[in-house]
């Protein structure tokens, strides 16, 4: 447990939500001294045996491990991961590829969720002003007053009062129920088409089914598959593919069908009976893009994490910008002696750019991976881009390697983006076009000419090509034309 201050120890500060950002949120204010009552509508998940319904391992990355830190909980929360320092690209024919993430030592870590927050929720319960209180879903609340109703699933109703309110209530937050009912609310959400069905890829003679230490990927452009490690030596695969495409599955033989086409070498490591099990274990979940402003009302109440900015899964970054959200409100909270009057506005006015940023990337990389993302493609583009920052290491730097390696504000890695591929389309049409002036001038060079005037610009040239009738026949030819006599 880390010390308190004593600045805030009068106000209460409530937490609504205890998943990942919100018991990560409550060990910032506990921390800073405040009283904090966490408020969670499950019931304790310590004493739960499993979660069901949300993605069961993650990508932690280094903002979500920089907000860790703050906190103190980054070398347990870590030392409980296992690092992947690539992907791993699997081909339809079962060829793999690797491509690291970065310069050694630079790797993403594969965190089991249910476990993280446990121990933040553990963490959290450590500061001697600390209340967790389970089984208490928030119906309403007042932003004039202040005063929240929680129902308690024995039917009981508790109305508690706060001096500052964090919905960190996830993508259906209740807290943000109140926001939509305000004047200049903007708010917008989209479900995308494909939905995601997790399955279990077992040990085999109790070692790893392939290498641990890799985000294992199956592009298939519409359809994808990825798979992160698990301490127990499973990898959790997560399918994404449209709705549809899941309904039209409807017996054991269909979804060994669809594998052998699509997924031929996952068949015997996640095994055909366990394929046709649990691929009807659980409906195909929905993924959600969330986007809102402003996230304060007043010196009131703030969203933070899926309750502000719900994103799809297609760059890792949920969770790790909902812990970042933490951070950069901590960080204000020093900067302004925790006055909310200025922290509030100020936080809506740095982190609604930045979320909306990593909201409209993960989207673009949803829409990009559907369209014509395969292996080889998937190969290319992390190829180039690991070679472009290779050898200009201070001017093209990957975004990914922004998003996931740094600490970059969101919306600046996505202007940089935009800037880096101007000079790179720059460098490459500057680069074509000087290909195609050497390759006119050698043309010049080799192609026989005639001394009178360039006839028309097109001149049929006899075939060289033995009557193949190959491009050359209609070369334009390009012949000096004599300096015009004064
Ligand atoms: C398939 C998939 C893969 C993902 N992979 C990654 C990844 O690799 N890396 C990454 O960074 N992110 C990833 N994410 C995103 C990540 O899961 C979320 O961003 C993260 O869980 C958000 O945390 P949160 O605490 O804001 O919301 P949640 O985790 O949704 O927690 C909200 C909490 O609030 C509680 N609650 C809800 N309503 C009420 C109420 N009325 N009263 C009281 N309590 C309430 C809920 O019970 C829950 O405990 C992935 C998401 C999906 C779906
Ligand atoms: C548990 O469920 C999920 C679901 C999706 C993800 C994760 C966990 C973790 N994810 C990460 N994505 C990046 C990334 O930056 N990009 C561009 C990628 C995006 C996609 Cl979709 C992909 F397949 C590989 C990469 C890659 O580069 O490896 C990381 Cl870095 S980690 C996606």
């Amino acid at each position: 447990m880390e010390e308190t201050t004593s600045r805030s120890s009068s106000k209460v500060v409530a937490v609504v939500g205890g998943g990942l950002v919100g018991a990560l949120n409550a060990c910032f204010f506990a921390k800073r001294g405040f009283q904090v009552e966490l408020f969670e509508a499950r019931e304790d998940i310590r004493r739960a045996r499993h979660m069901k319904g949300r993605s069961i391992n993650l990508a932690l990355s280094h903002r979500g491990r920089q907000a860790l830190q703050h906190v103190g909980m980054e070398e347990k929360i870590v030392s409980q991961g296992i690092p992947m320092n690539a992907r791993m690209i699997h081909s339809p024919s079962g060829k793999l590829s690797s491509i690291p993430y970065g310069k050694k030592g630079q790797f993403i870590l594969s965190v089991d969720r249910a476990n993280l927050n446990r121990e933040l929720l553990t963490e959290a319960e450590t500061y001697p002003n600390m209340q967790l209180n389970f089984d208490h879903k928030l119906q309403d609340w007042s932003a004039e007053t202040g005063l929240m109703t929680f129902a308690r699933s024995d039917g009981s109703v508790q109305e508690i009062q706060a001096d500052l309110i964090v919905g960190c209530d996830g993508a259906f937050s209740a807290i943000r129920k109140q926001f939509l009912r305000r004047s200049r609310f903007n708010y917008s959400q989209t479900y995308i088409p494909h939905g995601y069905m997790e399955l279990t890829m077992p040990p085999v003679h109790g070692e790893f089914a392939m290498e641990p230490n890799y985000l294992h990927i199956w592009p298939r452009n519409t359809f994808m598959m990825i798979a992160l490690p698990n301490l127990d030596k499973t990898f959790t695969c997560t399918l994404f593919m449209p709705f549809e495409e899941f309904e039209k599955i409807t017996t054991g033989e269909e979804v060994m069908e669809f594998f052998h086409r699509y997924f031929p070498d996952t068949i015997p490591l996640i095994g055909a009976d366990a394929l046709k099990r649990d691929y009807f274990r659980l409906p195909a979940q929905a993924m959600v893009s969330v986007k809102c402003s402003p996230y304060h009302i007043g010196d009131k109440c703030v969203l933070m994490g899926d309750a502000a900015h719900a994103v799809v899964p297609f760059y890792g970054q949920g969770m790790n910008a909902g812990f970042e959200d933490c951070v950069v409100f901590d960080e204000m909270m020093e900067q302004f002696k925790e006055d909310l009057s200025v922290v509030l506005p100020e936080y809506t006015r740095v982190r609604v750019p930045d979320d909306h940023a990593i909201a409209d990337l993960a989207m673009y990389n949803y829409v990009e991976m559907r369209a014509h993302v395969n292996s080889r493609w998937f190969l290319f583009r992390k190829l180039l881009d690991n070679f472009l920052y290779a050898i200009m290491p201070k001017t093209i730097i990957p975004l990914y390697t922004m998003v996931t390696f740094t600490r970059t504000p969101y919306h600046e890695a996505v202007e940089r983006w935009h800037w880096q591929n101007k000079v790179i389309n720059g460098g490459l049409l500057l680069g074509a076009t000087g290909a195609a002036l050497g390759v006119a001038c050698v043309l010049i060079k080799i192609l026989p000419t005639s001394n009178k005037l360039a006839g028309p610009a097109e001149k049929t040239v006899e075939p060289t090509d033995g009557g193949r009738g190959g491009v050359e026949r209609h070369l334009p030819s390009i012949k000096p034309v004599e300096a015009v006599k004064r």
